[in-house]
């Protein structure tokens, strides 16, 4: 079992407003609804490729009530915290030229005895989950070292459960103390902890620092670029064909779903990775956050170039 974490959900409208006219009434073309959140997302990405899942994470008021419901529709089981405040709704406008506008609130406040109650499911899970990933942004008032101290927590119940986490900015950075088991940043986001913008070839070298500092995979993705994954065993990078991009909303979250698919299905290296880059053109063949589905992620992977860039000695 796979179960995730959304500490901060959302209800994702994507529009698409085919010229977005700043200060001017645009008129959508279509709406797309969803439930999501990063973990959420990588719910919806595991359930489509067939692994058992489990979300948690703390919702409130109708946006929460559609949550629920679109998780029941889409055959997810769930176990959320309910708050007072509404979950957010983060709005995505996509226009004629593919730029994908994204305006994403900050999120509902999470009272602290909230924050206890869901550290307290997630621990309850480790017995029936082999993953634990940990994704999205933290709400407002919600202490940075959040991820830090439940990774933490998690690995001093049982050292054998695999954390996969896929923060940005200081959670992220400060997690990195407690050793997850996978990161999945982007260039950017990986540039941010360290306080410049880096070259894919300096973000190979600070992949392959952190492996040696104990984070057993290291997957930085770059767009329409790909990715590079930093293991033991050396650096991968894989190559995606080029495709007419629907939306890339949530195409991290599929990665991070697949990886987490292969990992406990004891993929090797090479094959994980592609698998994961598959699901990443399967999810961006899609409107909205939906998510890839495993007959479209076969059918890519063969698209899929993988070359090793190094060996990393360690
Ligand atoms: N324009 C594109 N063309 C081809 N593949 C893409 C494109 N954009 C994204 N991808 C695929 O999706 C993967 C993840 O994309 P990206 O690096 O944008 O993640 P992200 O920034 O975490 O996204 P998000 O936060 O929206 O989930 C990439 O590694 C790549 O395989
Ligand atoms: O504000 P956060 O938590 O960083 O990201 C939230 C979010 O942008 O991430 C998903 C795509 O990865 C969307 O479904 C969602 O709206």
């Amino acid at each position: 079992m796979i179960t995730t974490l959304t500490i901060n959900p959302a209800v994702d409208y994507t529009v698409k407003a085919p010229e977005l006219r700043l200060g001017k009434v645009n008129r959508v073309e279509f709406v797309n609804k969803a439930a999501a959140g990063k973990g959420i997302n990588v719910s919806k990405g595991v359930k489509n490729l067939g692994e058992e899942t489990m979300a948690l994470g703390c919702i409130g008021g109708d946006s929460g009530q559609f949550i629920v419901g679109r998780l029941k529709e889409l055959e997810i089981s769930s176990d959320f915290t309910w708050i007072q405040d509404d979950t957010r709704i983060n709005m995505k406008v996509i226009d004629d030229l593919g730029h994908e506008t994204k305006i994403n609130q900050l999120g509902s406040e999470v009272p602290k005895e909230v924050l206890d109650v869901i550290e307290e499911k997630v621990i309850a899970a480790i017995g029936e989950s082999e993953i634990i990933v940990l994704a999205g942004s933290l709400p407002p008032d919600c202490p940075e070292d959040f991820y830090q101290k439940l990774i933490k927590k998690i690995k001093e119940e049982n050292n054998n459960v695999k954390v996969f986490l896929d923060a940005s900015q200081a959670p992220l950075k400060l997690a990195l103390e407690a050793k997850p088991s996978l990161i999945k940043p982007n260039l950017r986001e990986l540039g941010e902890i360290y306080g410049k913008e880096l070259s894919v070839e300096e973000a190979v070298g600070i992949s392959k620092t952190l492996v040696e500092d104990g984070i057993e995979m290291v997957l930085v993705s770059l767009g329409a670029e790909g990715a590079i994954l930093t293991t033991k065993e050396g650096t991968l990078k894989a190559t995606p064909p080029e495709v007419e991009v629907v939306s890339t909303i949530g195409a991290g979250d599929s990665v991070v779903a697949a990886m987490a698919v292969a990992y406990l299905n004891d993929y090797k290296l090479e094959e994980m990775f592609r698998f994961a880059i598959a699901m990443s053109i399967a999810t961006i063949l899609r409107p909205g956050a939906e998510m890839g589905r495993l007959e479209e992620v076969n059918q890519y992977l063969g698209e899929i170039k993988i070359d090793k860039l190094e060996l990393l000695e360690c």
